[in-house]
Parts: structure tokens; C-alpha cells; sequence
């Protein structure tokens, strides 16, 4: 058996692979470049424990997910057999110690059947808590102070130490919250008389119980003969402790993860206890795992490159045996639209040259909103997809809730999205209310509209309370449907999104998972102000049961999901971790998106970006495409974009482009790729646009909504797009600060040279003959096949390079003739 399986190591390893795997004299790093065979090496180092006479009792493996640990173990016994691998402590941090905080709970003050909340539970009672202290949960937002205890548990501070540490009152203080730690006391009081604990005690318990009961931590640091752990360029400051706690006497201890891959710093995740484990555990050995068995020559060279420009890494030299394969492809789009139409042709060429199946390609974004172009193409197409880790755009909860308001003000008869909202976002309207409502509607055999609309006439049997609450629901709604009649879509869904209070509900929780909502409302408002200016160029309506019409079409392929075994991927950079696909296409690679403006001018922030953007390359085996938007709609506006600084960051001798598309990499890195001076007169000349997004809110938040996501995004360059100037009576950017633009942003510094969208001007219109080429805001590069009708009603057929084919009602086209 010994023999077997070091003949399989020799086999299966390679050197630096079996010196890791093969070393248990004392603590070990174990540096794992991308691909390099990090879960092959910890599989195989257990698997070596056993053979060596470990028993699974004694080893302790820590995990990152469930998924991981499942996966392993599998593999651990196809290697030594199911009875050995089931018996080891293998699990996540938060299973394997709310095992053992279970039989010792009564050490610190627990019974072995405490109750542990979720996130939701948890904000919950914070929410109770805040209201009990009399205090106003719009200043003090449960999500808010949610983050500020989790993080502070994460980094072991109990609420006495946070009460007493001045810099975190002032801080505290200067947020406008100086009550969080009164909140932290009393919410952690409250968890121990339920007998409860949050995802984030289950750690710092764990670090109380091993550091406050020597014999107890004496018993697991005597039981664990060896500790390895996964991803340890993941783990928070708790976890690193508690480690310390175990290994610290018999520093048998074992981590493997990869410096250049951590990204979660938002979930509390320190970089620097991997950067700072040899000095932790001083006579750490150190290995590297440097060959890259996925990628190609290229893609790791791509990869490498851009990874030198982090300061903070453990230096590495990650190589290749692959062919040299292609260098990675940017492509220049002309907006978001057309970024998603090239990647989908890009799709359909290479299934057609090289016979891939569709599960080869995934599409990889920085934020969970960019799916939905992407979606919409793919489905145009007929292409099946699956968004890995997350619910397609149009299935997710804050836009079928924003939809069956728009549902609700085109047709208020309709039930289901009647039920969906009367209630949301929460207004005392129960559940017993809306049984009453459906029971009379029923008897009556009317709408529940019908009931709430004419409560005396039907004798809806609730209070007065209650009937003025109901009131309040059909005057909001009641407001919509007037509005329908004159209004077009993109109005009338921001109005909905701000009346309905879905955008208080939404926009006040700024914890990752809300700002992903808030992306997501935003992008529906992108959506349905896309479809709008299409419509309108299209010479078709522009109403609001013309976008619901468009959008059930979509969400109907939704539920007719094909049972096509292979689908492209799409999500997000951070659920990609670990995956590796054939193909991959990086999409969006623009300032103010990828960077993440949150990383702001935070050295620290922006290398974990680099980070991200280095798993995302690694993630692909063939073939890597990047691309950016020149253009897309924000804020109920086209803003221009420039290439993402990271781009600058990759060796040009990897890279490749498209000479048409006006990009070119240079050996200036990181300045402002569009000059201040153009930027600045670009946006003074705009009108306010706020004036009809109206977004904002200052008597609710003291911040508005606007201010908050510039604050978050950056300041873009805007113009307003022709149904905002249509609506608000604002004009559309002059000709003159546009060409001031394009002036500057081709002259400015970094190598780039980024060419504006180009706007229609009347000459060109009068004048477009068939055959000649024309560059449209959204649609791209296009040559004009026929112009038909005359004076308000002339009609342009395109045939566009990427965007297909399409008629275009000049009076509202956005386009230049560019020949
Ligand atoms: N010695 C080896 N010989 C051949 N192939 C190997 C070897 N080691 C690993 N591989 C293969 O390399 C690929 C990458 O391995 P694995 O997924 O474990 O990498 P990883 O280090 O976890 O990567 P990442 O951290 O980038 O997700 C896998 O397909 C794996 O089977």
C-alpha cells in the first residue's frame, strides 16, 4: 500500500509538489501560484498523513467552503479509502468549531443547543435593539451596524474593549453614529440570554474558550497532531488566532493559499497573515508552487505581468509548459451594448472554428448588474447560459419588485404582483389584511384592486388604521397609472423606484450585498432607458407596457430553460475563484467599474482589485478577451468611460488589439487618460440632470442618493442621452464641448487614446446616402444599406459591423458619418 502511493506521488506530482507534501517536521507555507495544483497538493498531503500513520482524528483540515471540504474529502478517499477520510476533522472554520464550541459551550457560558442566527436574524435583533434605545434606525442602519460589529468581532474586539478605544468612538463619532458600541454591549447581551450566536461568534467564541481555558485548548493542541489549512491568503485576524492557539505548542501546522489571489478584504479577509506567517511561525519552510498546469505560456505571462505592479506579494516566478497559445484580446466597444454583441459573436466564432461546447466560455464581471446586457444578447441569440452562483438579472428579488410596481400601473388588476407589493416595502399592511382582501375579492368576483380601490362598497371588514394604510397603497399607485398615460418609460420607472419607497428601502444599506441590489435597480433603470432611446430610433413607442411587454418575453425564455447540458457561465470575478474555463471574456474593463471606484485612491484597495483582475485572467486555459464600454448609461445618462487602468498594467507583449479601435498600449502607466480640463467643461455645460432623475432624498438620508454613488463611483463625464432632453426640456450636449473632448482625450497622456461616442448632427443626417459608413453612440461601426421617407419620417436602414442590422428613425439617430 506504502509503495502504491508513493508511486502515485511520484507519479502524480511534481518535485516542489512532493516536497510539500512530503514535509511534517514543523510548520509549513506552501505558496501556490494560480493553477499551479493547490488542491492536488493538500489532498495529497493528508492522504501522505494517513500513510504516514497519522490518524484522522488527529488532523484537522480547514476549509474556505463547505463545497471544498466535500470535494476534498472525495478525492482524500479515492486515495486512501472511504473509512480514513471519514474520519477526519475536515470542515470550514465555522463547522468544524461550532462542533466544538457544542461540547464545551458550557465553559463559556452556553448549553450545547445554542441556536445560531444567519445574517438576517442577526440584523434583525440589532434592529430591535436600536429601537429600544430609543434611536432612529434611519441614522443608525441596521446593515450599517451590522458591519461595524462583524468587523469588529472579526478582529476579536468584545464591546468593552470597543467602548473604551478612542480612535473607534471617533471614528464613530465622525460617521454619526456614537451609540454603535452601546449597541454592540447590549445586542452581544441579548445573544447570550437567547442562548444564541451569530456567524461571527462562532469565532470569537472559539478564540475565548481556547484563550481563556488553557486545559481546554490544551486538549485540541494534544488531539490535532496536524492543522492544514486552505486558502489562507482568506482568512480574518479571528481565524489566524485561533490557528495560533492550536498549533502554537506542536506547530505542526500547514497553510496553503496564494498571496496574489486574496480578494476579501471586504469580508474581513488580511492579506498579511499570509504575508506574515514565516515570521509568525519562525522556522516556517517555505514552498512555491510555481508551474501553472491550466493556462498557456502567455496567458501566465499576461498574468504575471500585471501582478508585478502590487507592492504587497511574496515574490513568485509562475511558468507555463503550455503552447504560447494567443495573447489576450482587447476589444473597444462603442457602449455596453455593443460590448455584449461582440462578445456573443466572439462565442458563436469560436464554437463555429474549434467545435467548443458552450460550458468552454464564461463571462467574467466585476459587478452582478453587468449581466444583463450580456443575458439579453446571449437569449437574442438563443445561446443557453447560467449565471453560476446568482440568479439571472430579471429573476432577481429588487427587480421583480420594482416590476410589479410597473406591472401594478399598467394593469392594477394584476394579482400576483398586487400581492408581491402591497406590503412591500413595508407599510403595516399584514397578512391577515391581504386574506380579507383576497376573501372578499373572491366573493365579490372582482379584482383585489377592485376591493382596495372601493373598500365601503365591497365592506371590507378592517379598521380604520388599516383603511387608511390601504389609502395610502392605492394613491401611490393610483399616481402611477395617471402618469403612464403621458409619461415614458424611463420616467415612470424612476418615479416608481422613488415613490414606492423601494429606493429608501434599498439605498440605505450599504453593506456589499445592498450595494449589489442598488447596482442591480440601477441597471434595470439602464435597461429600460436603452430600450427607450432605442424605441425612439426605432420610431416606436416608448411607453411603459411597451418595456413590461419586452421584458415578460425575456423572463419567459427564463422558465422555458433548456435542457442543453452545456451553457456558457456567467458571474462574477469573486465567484470564479478556483474555476478555469477554456475561454474567458473579462468584460467591462473601465475606470469607475473595474477598479471598483469604491477602491478610491487606496494603494491597499486598489492592489486587492489587481488581485481580483489577476484570478480573473488566471481562471482562463486558452483563449483570455477583454473588453470595455466607451460608453454606457448611468444615471439616467450616456457617460463616457475610459480603459481601466489595469490594462496598462499588462506586458503590451501579450496583449493584442483591433487597430481600428483607437486604443493603443503605451509605456506611460497610470495617468488620467481623458485631461481634467476637457472633463471639467464637459460637465459644466451639463444641465442638471438631477432635475429629472430626482434621485434626491436629503430629508431622509441627510446624504442624497446622487451624491452617495458619485461619492462611490466617481465623478463621470455625462451627456445627457436624447430622451433625457427630450423629457426634462434639456438640450443635448453641444457639438462644441464634445469635440473638446474627443480633442483632449486623443492628445492624453498614458499611450490611450479614447474616442468619444459621436453625436448626430443635422448635416449629416440631410446628407446620408446608402453606402456610406456611419459610427453610432451605441451600435458601433455601421455601413447604411437604403435612407427611405422624407423631412421628420426619413428612415435608415444599417447593417451595423457587430450589432446587426438595424432601421433607424434619423430625427432621433445618435451618429456621425464617418466616410
Ligand atoms: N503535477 C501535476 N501534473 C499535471 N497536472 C497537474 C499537476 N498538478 C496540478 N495539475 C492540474 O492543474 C490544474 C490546476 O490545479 P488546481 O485547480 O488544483 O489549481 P489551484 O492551485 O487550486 O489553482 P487556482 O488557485 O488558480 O484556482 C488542475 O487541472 C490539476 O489537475
Amino acid at each position: 500500500m506504502i509503495k502504491d502511493f508513493l508511486e502515485k506521488i511520484e507519479e502524480e506530482l511534481n518535485e516542489e509538489q512532493r516536497r510539500a507534501v512530503c514535509y511534517d517536521k514543523g510548520p509549513s507555507l506552501v505558496i501556490a501560484g494560480a493553477g499551479s495544483g493547490k488542491t492536488r497538493v493538500l489532498t495529497y498531503k493528508i492522504a501522505y498523513l494517513l500513510e504516514q500513520g497519522y490518524k484522522p482524528w488527529n488532523i484537522l483540515a480547514l476549509t474556505f467552503t463547505n463545497k471544498a471540504a466535500r470535494e476534498m474529502k472525495e478525492r482524500i478517499a479515492r486515495l486512501v479509502g472511504h473509512e480514513l477520510a471519514a474520519g477526519l476533522w475536515m470542515g470550514t472554520f465555522h463547522s468544524v468549531f461550532s462542533r466544538i464550541l457544542r461540547k464545551e459551550a458550557d465553559e463559556i457560558g452556553f448549553s450545547s443547543h445554542f441556536t445560531i442566527y444567519d445574517q438576517a436574524d442577526s440584523r434583525n435583533l440589532i434592529k430591535t435593539v436600536i429601537r429600544e434605545m430609543g434611536l432612529d434606525d434611519k441614522t443608525y442602519k441596521p446593515a450599517t451596524i451590522a458591519a461595524h460589529i462583524s468587523n469588529a468581532k472579526n478582529r476579536l474586539i468584545l464591546p468593552e474593549a470597543y467602548l473604551s478605544d478612542n480612535a473607534v468612538r471617533m471614528a464613530d463619532q465622525a460617521a454619526k453614529i456614537p451609540m454603535t458600541g452601546e449597541i454592540y454591549l447590549r445586542y452581544m447581551s441579548r445573544l447570550r440570554q437567547a442562548d444564541v450566536m451569530d456567524f461571527d461568534d462562532l469565532l470569537l467564541y472559539t478564540y475565548i474558550l481556547l484563550k481563556e481555558h488553557p486545559e481546554v485548548c490544551g486538549r485540541y493542541a494534544d488531539k490535532f497532531d496536524f492543522v492544514l489549512v486552505d486558502e489562507y491568503q482568506d482568512t480574518n485576524y479571528a481565524q489566524h488566532c485561533i490557528v495560533w492557539e492550536l498549533t502554537q505548542k506542536k506547530q505542526q501546522v500547514c497553510v496553503v493559499g496564494d498571496d496574489a489571489q486574496s480578494i476579501y478584504s471586504f469580508r474581513g479577509a488580511n492579506i498579511d497573515n499570509i504575508l506574515n506567517f514565516t515570521q509568525k511561525y519562525n522556522n516556517a519552510k517555505l514552498f512555491k508552487l510555481e508551474q501553472n498546469y491550466r493556462s498557456t505560456k502567455t496567458i501566465v505571462s499576461a498574468a504575471n505581468s500585471l501582478i508585478s505592479h502590487n507592492d504587497r506579494q511574496i515574490p513568485k516566478d509562475v511558468f507555463s509548459d503550455k503552447e504560447k497559445g494567443s495573447p489576450l484580446h482587447v476589444y473597444s466597444a462603442y457602449s455596453d451594448i455593443e460590448e455584449a454583441e461582440i462578445v456573443v459573436n466572439q462565442i458563436a466564432a469560436l464554437r463555429r472554428k474549434e467545435k467548443m461546447e458552450y460550458d468552454g466560455f464564461a463571462i467574467l464581471y466585476r459587478t452582478n448588474a453587468q449581466s444583463r446586457t450580456f443575458e439579453e444578447a446571449l437569449r437574442k441569440r438563443g445561446m443557453p447560459y447560467r449565471i453560476y452562483g446568482g440568479l439571472s438579472f430579471y429573476q432577481r428579488k429588487e427587480i421583480k419588485d420594482v416590476i410589479a410596481y410597473c406591472r401594478l400601473a399598467v394593469n392594477p388588476h394584476d394579482e400576483e404582483a398586487f400581492k408581491r407589493v402591497i406590503n412591500y416595502p413595508a407599510r403595516g399592511i399584514g397578512q391577515t389584511t391581504v386574506d380579507k382582501i383576497v376573501s372578499v375579492a373572491s366573493t365579490d368576483g372582482v379584482s383585489l384592486w377592485e376591493v382596495v380601490s372601493r373598500p365601503e362598497e365591497h365592506s371590507l371588514p378592517v379598521n380604520k388604521g388599516t383603511m387608511g394604510k390601504l389609502k395610502s397603497f392605492t394613491d401611490i399607485i393610483s399616481g402611477f397609472i395617471e402618469e403612464t398615460e403621458q409619461m415614458d418609460a424611463v420616467f415612470l420607472t424612476q418615479e416608481i423606484i422613488r415613490e414606492s419607497g423601494i429606493m429608501r428601502e434599498i439605498f440605505q444599506d450599504m453593506s456589499p450585498e445592498g450595494m449589489s441590489r442598488q447596482e442591480n435597480v440601477q441597471e434595470l433603470l439602464n435597461g429600460v432607458q436603452e430600450f427607450v432611446s432605442r424605441r425612439l430610433e426605432e420610431g416606436q413607442s416608448t411607453g411603459l407596457s411597451d418595456f413590461l411587454q419586452e421584458v415578460s418575453l425575456l423572463s419567459d425564455l427564463d422558465e422555458d430553460e433548456s435542457d442543453e447540458q452545456h451553457k456558457v457561465t456567467l458571474m462574477t470575478i469573486h465567484s470564479a475563484k478556483g474555476l478555469e474555463f477554456p475561454v474567458v471574456f473579462i468584460v467591462g474593463m473601465e475606470e469607475n467599474l473595474f477598479p471598483s471606484p469604491m477602491a478610491g485612491n487606496s494603494q491597499r484597495a486598489l492592489e486587492e482589485e489587481r488581485r481580483l483582475f489577476y484570478v480573473a485572467i488566471t481562471r482562463a486555459e486558452r483563449y483570455c478577451y477583454l473588453s470595455f464600454a466607451r460608453s454606457r448609461y448611468r444615471f439616467g445618462k450616456t457617460e463616457f468611460s475610459n480603459p481601466s487602468r489595469f490594462l496598462h498594467d499588462i506586458d503590451p507583449r501579450y496583449v493584442e488589439m483591433d487597430a481600428q479601435d483607437g486604443f493603443s498600449f503605451g509605456q506611460t502607466r497610470r495617468r488620467k487618460f481623458a485631461s481634467e480640463r476637457a472633463q471639467t467643461e464637459l460637465r459644466s455645460s451639463l444641465p442638471s440632470v438631477s432635475k429629472l432623475c430626482k434621485y434626491e432624498d436629503e430629508d431622509d438620508y441627510g446624504t442624497s442618493y446622487r451624491e452617495r454613488h458619485h461619492r462611490a463611483y466617481g465623478e463621470g463625464v455625462g451627456a445627457s442621452s436624447p430622451i433625457v432632453a427630450k423629457v426634462s426640456g434639456l438640450k443635448p450636449l453641444g457639438s462644441v464641448n464634445r469635440q473638446a473632448l474627443m480633442r483632449d482625450a486623443k492628445c492624453g497622456g498614458a499611450g490611450l487614446t479614447v474616442v468619444p461616442s459621436p453625436s448626430a448632427s443635422a448635416k449629416d443626417n440631410s446628407e446620408l446616402r446608402a453606402g456610406m459608413r456611419i459610427e453610432h453612440e451605441r451600435f458601433g461601426l455601421g455601413v447604411v444599406k437604403a435612407v427611405e421617407g422624407s423631412g421628420e419620417n426619413t428612415k435608415a436602414t444599417v447593417e451595423f459591423q457587430n450589432t446587426g442590422t438595424k432601421q433607424l428613425l434619423l430625427r432621433f439617430a445618435r451618429f456621425k458619418v464617418v466616410e
